[in-house]
Formats: structure tokens, sequence, C-alpha cells
């Protein structure tokens, strides 16, 4: 059945033609994101939705998307979508990192001169006949300093803007280097000393803990007396009610104010003070950046439900479309390698290491690890999944490292999966065969070849005679059907370990009376996601 998505925002119609062309089925309610009820209601029929900034993606939404895949923001900021919510449930969340950021930069330049010569007022008050001319004098922006506060894609093009219009611009942003600074022409400074010197202000960091909120009173008051700001980022990084004192105060000359606290504003303190120009999020507004990302994130999400193919997701690493087929039977075999040491591991683990040998060395290493996580803490946590996984490691304090190397021995890939728990160190390696069906090639260092099914048995023994008789007519009498069979010892009379692919689930009793055998140490039935046997 075709994959179905919900576009609930309004994205340009070109949208919804590629979902179609790509065999997706699209339902295009323009006007529904405004209606969280409605939302609510009709959100679980759907694989995908595509959204701008007035959907609200809350958990409630996600709780409530009982299909969902994938979150497509047709445009960058995702503030409006519960990142975390999504990222528990599986649900990957793309944007589209460029497709409006000239646009939005021009608006922010846009401003900039609306609130320098006041146009707004100047036009309305012509309009009415009053020729005003002295009342609306202006400053120039030559030779002016233009304070960039987050230089990544669009603060950097309203940078190089300023420079075109020969201003001086200096920026503030914790990951501008030194050389990228010098290849715009402007100067990096500390956020004190743009505050201090800046005759012009504009926002372009994202919305997150740190920025929220971030110009109030006392970063206000250190700004230079006269000092205009404009914000095409995000309302909430203005106190409005600070912005607004300081503008009736005069020590703020004016503000060209794009994003408000609530949107949509149908009210802020800023609204009715002399020269704020008000635009309602107007950033991202016009025709050639509404076809960019319209296009691009119907492409990304179709790609995703058609193909696997992930790219712009804030919550996974990127698969391309080309490498998806070849991938996926890795990220099976990355799975059950994490599953069976997830399984057959009791203690809490400190850490994980996952060696990549060969030609997989060369793939989405990341993607396949995040997998092996998965896998592994599949058996305490069911719903954990490749996008949460590596966030759940992290917050239980699992140190994650991967290793790649060369092609080492037999296999033109293979995975190792090392465990290290407070009481052991645990390995399982593994490979996929040409038939795309993943094994295990080694597991305690002991080397094997089986073949993975829905419903194990791992037996540890002494390298005994009689076990192979023992389980088969122990696992005979019990009427469960053994498919595969492999053994395997470190050496004569040593350690030995016994995998069995068996036809449906091992009642305990069985294990049981396995258990029960002397030189048996361990039997314990396995689950791994794998399709059942025919
Ligand atoms: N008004 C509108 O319609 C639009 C608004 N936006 C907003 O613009 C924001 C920026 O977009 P891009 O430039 O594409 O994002 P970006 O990710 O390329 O750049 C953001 C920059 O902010 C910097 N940053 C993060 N925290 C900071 C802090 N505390 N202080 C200073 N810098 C900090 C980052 O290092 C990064 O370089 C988006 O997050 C979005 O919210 C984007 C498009 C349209
Ligand atoms: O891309 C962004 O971050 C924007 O803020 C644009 O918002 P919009 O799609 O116009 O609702």
């Amino acid at each position: 059945m075709a994959p179905r998505v919900l576009v609930s925002d309004a994205l340009s119609e070109t949208a919804v033609q590629i979902f179609r062309d790509r065999g997706v089925e699209v339902d295009f309610q323009p006007d529904l994101g405004k209606d969280k009820d409605k939302l609510l209601e009709i959100i679980g029929q759907y694989d995908g939705l595509a959204i701008r900034s007035a959907t609200k993606v809350t958990d409630k939404v996600i709780a409530a998307a009982t299909k969902l895949k994938v979150v497509g923001r047709a445009g960058i900021g995702v503030d409006n979508v519960d990142i975390p919510a999504a990222s528990k449930k599986g649900v990957i969340v793309m944007n589209t990192p460029f497709g409006n950021s000239i646009t939005t930069a021009e608006h922010a330049v846009a401003l900039m001169f609306a609130v320098a010569r006041q146009l707004p007022a100047a036009d309305a008050s012509t309009q009415a006949g009053k020729w005003e001319k002295s009342r609306f004098m202006g400053v120039e922006l030559t030779g002016k300093t233009l304070g960039v506060v987050g230089c990544g894609n669009i603060g950097s093009i309203v940078a190089s803007r300023g420079v075109g219009l020969r201003m001086r611009v200096i920026a503030f942003d914790p990951f501008l280097s030194q050389e990228r600074a010098t290849q715009l022409g402007i100067e990096k400074v500390e956020l004190d000393e743009l505050y201090g010197r800046s005759d012009f202000i504009t926002l372009h960091t994202p919305m997150t803990d740190k920025t929220r909120g971030m110009i109030n009173k006392d970063a206000l008051a250190k700004m230079k007396s006269g000092v205009r700001i404009v914000n095409c980022a995000r309302g909430g990084l203005i106190v409005e009610a600070d912005l607004a004192e300081a503008i009736k105060a005069g020590t703020v000359a004016g503000a060209g104010v794009d994003v408000f606290e609530t949107e949509p504003a149908k009210d802020s303190p800023l609204f009715g003070l002399d020269n704020v120009v008000c635009t309602p999020h107007l950033g991202a507004s016009t025709t050639e950046a509404q076809e960019n990302v319209a296009l691009q994130v119907a492409e990304q999400m179709a790609d995703y439900l058609m193909r696997g193919a992930v790219s712009n997701a804030i919550n996974m690493p990127s698969i391309t479309a080309e490498e998806a087929p070849i991938l996926t039977p890795f990220v099976k075999l990355a799975e059950c390698l994490g599953a069976f040491a997830g399984q057959v591991t009791e203690e809490a683990i400190h850490s994980v290491e996952i060696l990549y040998d060969g030609l997989v060395s060369q793939m989405n290493t990341k993607a396949l690890t995040s997998a092996t996580l998965a896998g592994l803490m599949k058996s305490q946590m069911a719903d954990i999944n490749m996008v949460s996984a590596p966030i759940m490691a992290k917050e239980r304090g699992i140190q994650v490292t991967e290793a790649k190397r060369d092609k080492s021995g037999v296999f033109d890939s293979f995975i190792k999966l090392t465990i290290v728990t407070e009481k052991q160190t645990r390995t399982v390696a593994g490979t996929v065969f040409s038939d795309g069906k993943p094994r295990f090639i080694q597991i305690k260092g002991i080397n094997l070849d089986a073949e993975i099914g829905e419903h194990m048995v791992y037996t540890t023994n002494n390298d005994a005679p009689g076990i192979i008789g023992l389980l088969g007519t122990v696992f005979g009498k019990a009427g469960v059907n053994i498919a595969n069979f492999q053994l395997g010892r470190n050496k004569r009379g040593g350690d030995a370990i016994a995998l069995l692919y068996v036809d449906s689930p091992v009642p305990e009793a069985l294990l049981d009376e396995v258990r029960a055998y002397k030189e048996i140490h361990r039997a314990m039935p396995l689950k791994f996601d794998m399709p059942s046997a025919e």
C-alpha cells in the first residue's frame, strides 16, 4: 500500500505534485495546522507529515501518530516539533536547511532599511495625505556597525549583504571560525562587545534553551544608545516587554520584528510603538523560497518513505538512496549483533566498541552504530529504535566507540561488537553473505557460521560428547523443530557453544531439561526481529 502523507501547512502545491509523482498518497490541508484537535484526530492515518511553522507537532500529536515515520519541515526552524518525543518513537524529523536562507536574509535587510527610514509609517502618513517630510528623518546604513548574532547560513548572508552596503560588520557566534570571519570580511567579537558597538543588531540564532530570552533587560542595558534591532529568527529570542520598555525610553531607536513570542501574534507589547516595523513571520515567504523548500521536503520525505534514504534529518544519520539497498542488510546484521549481546548480558553495560572490518568500514557506519545500539537496548526498552538509541545510550552513560579497519580476514566485511560490563567483556561478530542474510561468525572468540532466525537457543557448555544428541532428543521430544544447528569450541575439550535456529518459541521447561545436564553451563532462548521461518 502506498504511504500516506498529510500536508498540514501552506506549502507550495509543488510538494503535492512531487509526492504523487513518487507514488506517495497525499492529503493537502493547508489550514489544518491551526486546528490542533482535528490534527490529533486524523494524524494516526499518516506515514508522513509535511509542515511549516503553523503546525505544532507536540508530544500529544506524536503519541496519536501511530503510523508516523517522518515529519518534514519545509523550512529551517524545527522548534515547533517536539524532537525528543519524535525520536523516542522513531519518527525522523527532517528540514530543508538552505532553501529559504537567502530569502530570510533579504527580509532582515529589508527590515533594517524599513526601520532606518521608517518606511511603513512614512507610507501610511503619505497615503493619508499628510506629507510629513520633516517627521521622517532617517539614518544612513553606510559606515554604521552591523552586529550579527548567530553567523550560520542566514547570518552569513546578512553579513555579506552588510559588507556590500559598506557597513562595518561584526559577528558573535561560538562556532564562527576566524578563517570564516576573514573570508566574509567581518570581525569576530564577543557578545558584550557586539552589544556595545553595534548601531544595528540582527538576530540569526536558532531558538534553544540558551538563546531563549537572550535579548532581555540586561542585554539591552549593554547596547549602544540609539541601537536598532532586527529579529528574523524566532520571537522567543527577545523578551518583548523589555524591548518595548527600551523603545519607549528611547535607548533603542527602532526594531524590525518578523517573529513573535506567541504566533500568530494577535497582540504584543511592541504593537503601536513608534518606529517598530512588524511583519507576520514573512522571512521565508517568497515564491522562490517556497518553491525550493516544498520541492526539497517532498523529495526528501518521498525518498525516505519509498526508498529508505535519509537526508537532512535532525535526529538520524543520513543514508543516501543509492546506499540504502546495500546498507539495509548490514543494518539488520548490526541490530542482530546488538540484540544478541543485549539478551545474553544481564549487568549494566559500561562501554560498547563496534569494529567495522573490510568493505563495511566504508559504509555509513553512523547508521550501523545506531542500529547496533537499538538492538542492544531492545531487550530492556521495547520501543527503542535507530533514532532514539544513541540518545538513550548517552543518557545511560554507555560509552560508544567505533573503529574501522581494512579487510583483515576471509570475509569481505564483518562487524564485531564488544560489550564491556562490570563483570566481563563479551564479543560477537557477524557478516552478510551474498544472499543478503545476516550471520553470526564468532561468539566469545569461537568461530561458527550461524544463520539468524526469529527464535534461537544459545547454550554454553563443556566440549564433551553427547551434547548434540542431548539437544536433538530434548527438542525433538518437545516437538520443537531445529532448522539449523551450529556448534563451535575454542579447543578440544574446552569451552563450547551451540546456536540453534528453531521454528517456534522454546518452552522454559524444555530449557530446564537442557540445563539439568551437567556439561551445560547456560541455555537461553533468544529472539531476533527476523521474519518467521517458512
Ligand atoms: N523568519 C523566518 O521566516 C525564518 C526564520 N529562520 C530562523 O533563523 C534561524 C537561523 O537559521 P540558519 O542561519 O539557517 O541556521 P544555522 O544553523 O545555519 O545558523 C545558526 C547559527 O547560530 C549559532 N548559534 C547558536 N547558538 C548561538 C548563541 N547562543 N549565540 C550566537 N550564535 C549562536 C550557531 O553556531 C549557528 O552558526 C533558524 O533557526 C530559524 O529559527 C529561518 C528561516 C526563516
Ligand atoms: O524556515 C523557518 O525556520 C521559518 O521560520 C519559516 O517559517 P514558515 O515556513 O514561513 O512558517
